[in-house]
């Protein structure tokens, strides 16, 4: 058994639609983007905790803005039978309120819940636009002791998240780690997103050219069995794969799948 997580975004109608594409059975998290407000991502967590789903809140710690407002998300998860979130610093270039990065979010998790949620935590097999990789880890060793897991940022190369893997074990980071793959998404749109979030130079096949590209595309689309089967090979070092579908639920028109529980796709493997 190789798990999968699904990553939506709380855009309108989102819940009927995973409702429609998604089984049950598979977990679903939702992101927090600084325009949205963390409120929006709660509500959607909530609708899906509400039809069944295993759903987890990311709570972008430069979004909340209170600890008033924290105690109430708190107490809207715990209603809604929600045990996890993921916790972030967020992409707000200044804090909406008391939290400036995850670390004081955590502690005040923690302290609020009386530890009774568990969060994960981002890693970044590429580094980051504004962290660099040992800054990164830093960050991580910080957090460790207020989290459950780690999740990577998106990354196109199965070396280079397994080497990630190997660094953390060699610094003491022990948690679980989610590989975060991208799915079946409009080749464009992922040229977009990944420059917009800052992922880096696993994405050069992108461009279309080479046996890469020829690898990870289908028609427009990227293709994400094969990462993913890379991956699954060496799933003893991994928790599973959290798949960033960026609301790309559908199967391609070619007729792969997300390598997930998407309903009526066909199976990768
Ligand atoms: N990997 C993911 O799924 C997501 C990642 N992010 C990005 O991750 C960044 C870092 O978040 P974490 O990994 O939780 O690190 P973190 O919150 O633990 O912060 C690590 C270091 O970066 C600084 N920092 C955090 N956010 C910042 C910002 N927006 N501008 C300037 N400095 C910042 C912190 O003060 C700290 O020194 C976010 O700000 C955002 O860019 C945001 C949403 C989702
Ligand atoms: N730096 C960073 N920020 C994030 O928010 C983030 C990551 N990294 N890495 C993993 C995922 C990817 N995320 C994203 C990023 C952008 C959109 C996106 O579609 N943005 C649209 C707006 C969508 C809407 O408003 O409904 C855009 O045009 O900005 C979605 C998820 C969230 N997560």
């Amino acid at each position: 058994m190789f798990p999968t997580r699904i990553e939506i975004i709380p855009s309108e109608g989102i819940v009927e639609r995973v409702a429609a594409a998604v089984a049950p059975s598979t977990p679903i998290t939702v992101t927090c983007l600084p325009h949205h407000g963390v409120g929006r991502t709660v509500r959607t967590a909530t609708q899906l905790a509400g039809l069944g789903y295993t759903a987890i809140p990311h709570l972008a710690a430069r979004s909340v803005q209170s600890r008033a407002e924290l105690t109430g998300i708190l107490r809207n998860c715990s209603d809604a039978g929600i045990g996890e979130v993921f916790v972030i610093g967020g992409d707000r270039k200044h804090p909406a309120g008391p939290y400036d990065s995850a670390l004081p979010l955590l502690e005040d998790i923690e302290q609020y819940s009386s530890g009774l949620i568990r969060a994960g935590i981002a890693g970044y097999p590429e580094g980051h636009p504004f962290l660099d990789p040992g800054a990164g880890v830093d960050a991580l060793l910080a957090k460790q002791h207020l989290a459950s897991h780690v999740v990577t940022q998106m990354c196109f190369s199965a070396p280079r998240i397994l080497d990630y893997v190997g660094l953390l074990r060699r610094v003491g980071v022990q948690l679980p780690v989610w590989a975060g793959v991208a799915g079946a998404v409009p080749r464009t749109r992922l040229v977009s997103l990944a420059a917009q979030i800052g992922v880096g130079s696993s994405l050069k096949f992108l461009s279309r050219k080479g046996p890469l590209a020829r690898k990870l595309l289908v028609g427009d689309h990227y293709a994400p069995e094969s990462l993913i089967a890379e991956l699954k090979s060496q799933s003893a070092r991994l928790a599973g794969i959290h798949l960033y579908s960026f609301n790309s639920l559908d199967p391609t028109p070619s007729g792969t799948d997300h390598g997930s529980d998407i309903k009526g796709a066909s199976r990768a493997n």
